[in-house]
C-alpha cells in the first residue's frame, strides 16, 4: 500500500533538509559576502581619500627668507641691460664660440685655442681683471680660478663652475656653414659650446662685469672655477682647482655647475616649464670589450669570428637592459615635487607614487630622456674590427659607456654585465669607473636651495616647480665633494625637446634672449647670495 504523504520519491525527502541547509548556508554566505563587500568598499573609499588628499593637499610655498622679503627694491640692482650692453653680451659670447677649444681625448686638446682664451677674457672683462678684491689665477696651464673677496668675511663662500673646452664638431650636418662660426640666425647663436658650456663661462664673467661696472661689491666671497678639460674627465683642470682650494682649507657653502636645465615640454603631461636642479649625478663606467681569434684567409673561415662573438655579447647587453630602479633613488623626489605640475589624471598618479610607482617606472622608461632617470644606461659608443675584406680579423674591440643609477654601484653593474654576457671569450677591461655622486641636501633651510628658488622666481616667473633633479651626465662638480656636501647642477636656460639632439650633437644653439636671461640669473644670484642665513657657520672666511 502506498500511503499518501509517506511516499518517498527517490530524491524528495533527502533533498528538503539539504535544501534547507543550503538555504541557511547561503544566507550566512550572503551575509559574509555583504560584510566582505562593505569592507572592500570601505577600503576603496579610504584609499581614494588618501589618494585625493595626497593629490590636493595644499603645499606650503617655500618661504622666502625674511631678509629677501624685507630688502627694499632700491637696494637691489635690477637686471636690466642697455642696448649697448646687450650687444656686448652677444658679441662676447660669439667671440668665445669662435675659439676652437676642443677636447678630443685627455691627451689631445687644442691647447693653442685654450691658451688664447686667457687674453680673450682679459680683454672682454676689464672690470673683473682690474678689481682690487678679485684675484685671478691660472691653474693647470689653461684653467682659471677667480677669488672674489666679499666685504663680509663672516659669510661662508660659494663657488660657480663652468668649462671652457667643448666636444669636437665637424661641419657635416649643421645648418650653418661652420660649428665654430657663431652665426646668428633667427634670434639664435649657433655653434659648439653655446649650450655646453661657454654660455656659462661667459655668462658668469659678464654678470660679474656688469655688477662691478655698477659699483657692486659682493658681501659674500665666492669663487669662479673655469675648467679646461671637463669633457675628458677634469683631471688637469677641476681636480687641480680642488687641490688648490683644499690646500687653503676652504669649505664652500654650495657649488653650482652645469648639468640640468629649465625643462619645457620634456615630460609628457607637464605644461609649464619646470626648473630641475641636479642634486646628484649618475656614476659611470667606460669599459673596453675585446675578443681575439686566429686570423686567416676568409675563404676557409672558422665557425665563429671575433666580430661575431663580440657582436653577440653586445647584442645581449642591449637586449637585456639594466633593471628599472624607479623609486630606489632620488628620482622619486623629483616626481613627487613635480606632481602638482602634471595635468589630470597624471597629477593624481604622481602624487601617489606609493601606489602607482611601478606604473610610473614603466611609463618613464618609454623615452630615452626619462629612461636615463630610472636605470643604469648602456651605450655602445665605439667598435673597431677588421682590416681587409678577405682577412679574418685577429680581434674585435668595442667601448661601452654605462651611466650608473643612484642606487647601484660600479661593482654591481659589472656583476650584471658578466652574468648577461656569460662568455669567457669576451675580455672586459675598465678604462674608468666611479660610483654615483652623493645626494646634496634639498630642503628650504639649505642656503643654496633658498638662493636658487629666489633667483628663479626673480628671473623666470613663469616657471612652475623648482624641483630636485638628477644629472644624467657628468660634470666637473663631481670633484668637489670634499669641499661641500651641497653640489648643485643647473644651467638657467630653457631646454626644449628639440634641444636634446643638439647637446653634443648637430646645430647646438642658444637663443639670444635665453642667453640674456642666463646672465640676468647670475647677476641676481650673486646679489641674492649676499644675505646672511641664520644657520651661517660662525667662522672667519678670510680667503
Ligand atoms: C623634467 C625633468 C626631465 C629630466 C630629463 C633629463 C634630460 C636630460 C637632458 C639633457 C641634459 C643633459 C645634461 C648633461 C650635462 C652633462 C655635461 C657633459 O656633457 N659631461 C660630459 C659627460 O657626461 O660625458
Ligand atoms: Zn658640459
Ligand atoms: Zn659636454
Amino acid at each position: 500500500m502506498i500511503r499518501r504523504g509517506t511516499r518517498r520519491s527517490p530524491r524528495g525527502p533527502e533533498r528538503r533538509p539539504e535544501g534547507a541547509k543550503m538555504a541557511a548556508l547561503s544566507g550566512r554566505a550572503r551575509g559574509a559576502l555583504w560584510v566582505a563587500l562593505l569592507a572592500l568598499c570601505g577600503t576603496v573609499l579610504a584609499l581614494l581619500a588618501v589618494v585625493l588628499a595626497r593629490t590636493y593637499a595644499p603645499r606650503s610655498p617655500s618661504p622666502a627668507p625674511e631678509l629677501w622679503a624685507r630688502r627694499s627694491r632700491q637696494q637691489r640692482l635690477e637686471p636690466t641691460f642697455s642696448p649697448q650692453e646687450r650687444r656686448e653680451l652677444k658679441e662676447a659670447l660669439q667671440g668665445a664660440i669662435r675659439m676652437q677649444t676642443v677636447s678630443f681625448s685627455a691627451n689631445d686638446q687644442n691647447t693653442t685655442a685654450l691658451a688664447e682664451f686667457e687674453p680673450y677674457i682679459r680683454k672682454a672683462f676689464p672690470a673683473v681683471f682690474s678689481a682690487a678684491f678679485i684675484k685671478h689665477e691660472v691653474i693647470g696651464e689653461y684653467s682659471h680660478l677667480f677669488t672674489i673677496q666679499g666685504s663680509n668675511a663672516q659669510l661662508q663662500p660659494y663657488m660657480l663652475l663652468a668649462h671652457i673646452d667643448v666636444v669636437p664638431a665637424s661641419p657635416d650636418g649643421w645648418d650653418v656653414s661652420d660649428p665654430f662660426s657663431a652665426e646668428e640666425r633667427d634670434g639664435f647663436i649657433y655653434g659648439r659650446g653655446t649650450l655646453d658650456n661657454k654660455n656659462s663661462v661667459m655668462g658668469i664673467l659678464h654678470a660679474l662685469e656688469f655688477l662691478l661696472r655698477r659699483n657692486y661689491r659682493p658681501h659674500r666671497s665666492f669663487y669662479i672655477g673655469l675648467g679646461h678639460d671637463e669633457e675628458v674627465g677634469g683631471r688637469k683642470g677641476a681636480m687641480k682647482i680642488v687641490a688648490e682650494l683644499e690646500s687653503r682649507g676652504i669649505q664652500l657653502s654650495f657649488v653650482l655647475d652645469e648639468g640640468s636645465f629649465i625643462f619645457d615640454g620634456i615630460v609628457t603631461g607637464i605644461e609649464k616649464p619646470v626648473a630641475s636642479i641636479g642634486i646628484t649625478e649618475k656614476g659611470a663606467i667606460t669599459a673596453n670589450f675585446t675578443v681575439t681569434s686566429e686570423p686567416g684567409h676568409s675563404s676557409a673561415p672558422p665557425k665563429r669570428t671575433s666580430i661575431g662573438i663580440l657582436s653577440e655579447a653586445l647584442a645581449k647587453l642591449e637586449q637585456h637592459p639594466m633593471p628599472n630602479l624607479f623609486g630606489h633613488g632620488p628620482e622619486i623626489l623629483m616626481f613627487e615635487q613635480l606632481a602638482p605640475d602634471f595635468s589630470f589624471p597624471l597629477n593624481v598618479i604622481m602624487s601617489n607614487l606609493w601606489l602607482f610607482g611601478p606604473l610610473v617606472g614603466r611609463f618613464l622608461e618609454q623615452t630615452p630622456t626619462t629612461n636615463a632617470l630610472v636605470r643604469t644606461t648602456t651605450a655602445i659608443t665605439m667598435f673597431h674590427a677588421g682590416v681587409k675584406s678577405n682577412v679574418i680579423p685577429p680581434s674585435a674591440n668595442a667601448t661601452v659607456n654605462f651611466r650608473i643609477h643612484s642606487s647601484q654601484t660600479v661593482d654591481e653593474v659589472l656583476g650584471i654585465v658578466d652574468k648577461t654576457i656569460d662568455d669567457k671569450r669576451v675580455k672586459i677591461e675598465m678604462e674608468s669607473a666611479f660610483d654615483p655622486l652623493p645626494v646634496s641636501p634639498w630642503d628650504d633651510q639649505t642656503f643654496g636651495v633658498q638662493v636658487f628658488r629666489q633667483t628663479i622666481q626673480d628671473v623666470f616667473p613663469d616657471v612652475g616647480s623648482v624641483a630636485p633633479g638628477i644629472c644624467v651626465g657628468n660634470t666637473d662638480s663631481r670633484h668637489f665633494v670634499n669641499l661641500t656636501n651641497a653640489i648643485y647642477r643647473f644651467n638657467p636656460v630653457i631646454f626644449k625637446p628639440e634641444d636634446l639632439p643638439r647637446f653634443h650633437g648637430l646645430n647646438e644653439r642658444i637663443s639670444i634672449e635665453g642667453y640674456e636671461k642666463q646672465v640676468q640669473f647670475i647677476f641676481q644670484l650673486i646679489q641674492n647670495s649676499d644675505i646672511s642665513q641664520s644657520t651661517e657657520p660662525h667662522a672667519n672666511h678670510e680667503l
